[in-house]
Formats: C-alpha cells, sequence, structure tokens
C-alpha cells in the first residue's frame, strides 16, 4: 500500500485536472474524480480514506454548503479537508470558507502559491494522523487503548445490530500479576506487559478483530461476526501461545510461567441493547475463570441474567 497521501481532485475540466496532475504527481497518489455525478457516487461509497479534496467551485455552486456538511459527517471523510479552486470573487471565497473549507485558491493558478497552499494542508493532515494515532494507542503496550475499544465495540455493535450478525468478547487477564510486579519488579511487569499485548496481538488472525489494553493487566479482543465455537479455538490458541512466551513467574501459585485467564462472551445484539452486556457478561466470565482456579478459559453461560442484571 502506498504511504503518499491520498488526494482526489475533482475539476470541471479535464484541462484543470491535468494541470493539478502534473503539479502534484511526485508527491501525491491522485485519484482523481471528474464530474458532480462521480464526485457523489464516490462519497456513497468511499473505497479509501482521502488526505485532501482538491475541489473546484463550479463543480457544485451553490450546493457547496450541503456536500461540505455530508462530507464532514461520513466517517471515512470526516477528517479530510477540502480545498477549494474558485473564481478572483470575494463573495464566492467567503462563501467556502463559510461552507467549512479549510483553503480557498483563486484561478488562474499560480502553480508555486497551489503547491504551498497544498502542500501545506497535508503537512497539516499528517500531523493531525499522527496525534489521532497517539490518542487511540495504549503508551506501554502500542496496541489500542480502552479508548478505542469503545470507540470500536460500539461501531461493530451498532453494525451487528443493523446486519443482524454477531459478536464476541474476550477478557484476557495476567494471573497473578500483582506478585509478578512485587518479585521481579515494575520494570520487568512492564516488560511482561508488553510481551502479552504483542502476543496475543498476533495471535488472533482476521482484519477486523481487535486487541486493545482494557486498564492494568487486563486485555480486551473484540471478534466480530465469530461463531461461538469459534471463541473457544481462538482462546485455547490464545493460551498456547502465551504459554510459549515461557515468562518466567517464580511467584505464581499456578505455574512456574506467566498465565492467563480468559472470560468468553457471544452475543447475537438485539435492538436497543447496548454493548455494556457484551463487557458485563465477559468480565462476569472472567471472574469465574479467575474462581475456579486461574490459567482457564470460562464463558457465559447465562446471557439472560446479565440482560436483566443490567436492566436494574
Ligand atoms: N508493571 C506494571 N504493573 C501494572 C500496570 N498496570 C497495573 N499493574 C499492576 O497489576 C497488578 C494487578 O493486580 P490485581 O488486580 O490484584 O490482580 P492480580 O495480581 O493479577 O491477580 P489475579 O488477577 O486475581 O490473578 C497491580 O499490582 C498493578 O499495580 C503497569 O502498567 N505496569
Amino acid at each position: 500500500m502506498s504511504s503518499q497521501p491520498l488526494v482526489i481532485i475533482a475539476a470541471e475540466t479535464l484541462a484543470l485536472q491535468a494541470q493539478l496532475g502534473d503539479l502534484l504527481a511526485a508527491e501525491v497518489s491522485i485519484s482523481g474524480v471528474i464530474n458532480r455525478a462521480q464526485l457523489y457516487d464516490w462519497l456513497d461509497e468511499p473505497s479509501q480514506t482521502p488526505d485532501l479534496l482538491i475541489l473546484e467551485q463550479g463543480l457544485l455552486n451553490e450546493e457547496l454548503g450541503t456536500f461540505c456538511r455530508r462530507w464532514q459527517s461520513h466517517p471515512q471523510t470526516r477528517h479530510c479537508d477540502i480545498l477549494v479552486l474558485g473564481a478572483a470573487d470575494d463573495r464566492l471565497e467567503t462563501e467556502a470558507l463559510m461552507a467549512g473549507v479549510a483553503d480557498y485558491l483563486r484561478k488562474p493558478l499560480s502553480p508555486l502559491l497551489a503547491l504551498a497552499r497544498i502542500k501545506k494542508q497535508l503537512a497539516h493532515r499528517a500531523q493531525c494522523k499522527r496525534l489521532e494515532a497517539l490518542s487511540v494507542t495504549d503508551g506501554l503496550t502500542q496496541i489500542a487503548n480502552r479508548r478505542y475499544l469503545d470507540e470500536f465495540l460500539g461501531a461493530e455493535w451498532r453494525r451487528a445490530q443493523r446486519e443482524g450478525g454477531n459478536i464476541g468478547l474476550m477478557m484476557v487477564d495476567i494471573d497473578h500479576f500483582k506478585r509478578f510486579n512485587d518479585h521481579y519488579g515494575h520494570p520487568q511487569g512492564d516488560r511482561c506487559l508488553i510481551l502479552v499485548a504483542q502476543c496475543l496481538a498476533k495471535t488472533v488472525q482476521r482484519p477486523r478483530d481487535l486487541v486493545a489494553r482494557y486498564g492494568g493487566e487486563e486485555f480486551a479482543l473484540v471478534l466480530p461476526s465469530i461463531h461461538f465455537e469459534g471463541m473457544a479455538v481462538v482462546a485455547q490458541r490464545l493460551q498456547e501461545a502465551i504459554a510459549g512466551l515461557a515468562i518466567a513467574h517464580a511467584a505464581s501459585p499456578v505455574s512456574p510461567c506467566v498465565t492467563v485467564s480468559i472470560g468468553l462472551a457471544w452475543c447475537e445484539p438485539q435492538a436497543d441493547e447496548r454493548y455494556e452486556l457484551l463487557l458485563t457478561a465477559a468480565d462476569e466470565a472472567l471472574y469465574a475463570a479467575k474462581s475456579a482456579g486461574r490459567n482457564q478459559c470460562s464463558e457465559t453461560v447465562n446471557l439472560a441474567l446479565v440482560r436483566q442484571l443490567l436492566e436494574h
């Protein structure tokens, strides 16, 4: 996949598109959209997440405001700025800026100025992307953090509700981690957390699976569209992978090496249900695995009971 920024050029004329293409060719990947209909078609189903839309004002005219609102409310384009190319007219420029575009370039284009302004927008986007990545990453383990987990689980939950699908969640907790810290010290504890997190991330395989740090020594795995039986298979694979790390844990009464307990929950979300159901159910299951002696996995037996608990 290209690491170059992706720019969409929506221009009325092929000549302008070609001019911009020549100007930017060495710097960015360009996905050209020629006319208004194609632009709307693309926005109906964006195939990629663009970094900048360069839009010739004449393509939309007075529809620009409505278009900007749609662009800014679509999850895949809402972070992508729009740069408008328009006539040298104060009123048009003001309207475009008021509609929410990031910048306005007057035609005829000055290649030098156009390139500088486009590069400035792309640098701003790159900086925003770095910050976005930081805000959803756990600083120690470099996997997703709790904030991203909530966002992701919410989105997958709604998708399962819409499409009548299912979703699985696993809570994975390192056994007797307090004793590990006390015995080996905090820096070794941190190292253990990093190794376990990376191991979990490597062991789940589907592109839509997510591994996140839930907090402390607890991790959450979201597995969208999975058969219930598949959950046990994944859990066993995870336990074997953690055992394979062979991280010594001399203070554990369970095993000479680091082990984990796993709580499994799975459901087909009903309309009006919230994803907290799944979190609570997986937490209950984890508690059961701990109570039964640790280094094992347990599943929620009675989802109806969890539903009742959440209602009260
Ligand atoms: N090194 C390190 N330790 C952490 C971090 N976050 C939480 N901990 C420690 O994780 C330990 C969690 O302890 P407990 O919740 O009692 O659980 P446990 O000792 O794993 O016992 P069980 O879960 O019942 O097997 C505490 O000692 C926390 O200080 C971290 O980022 N780094």
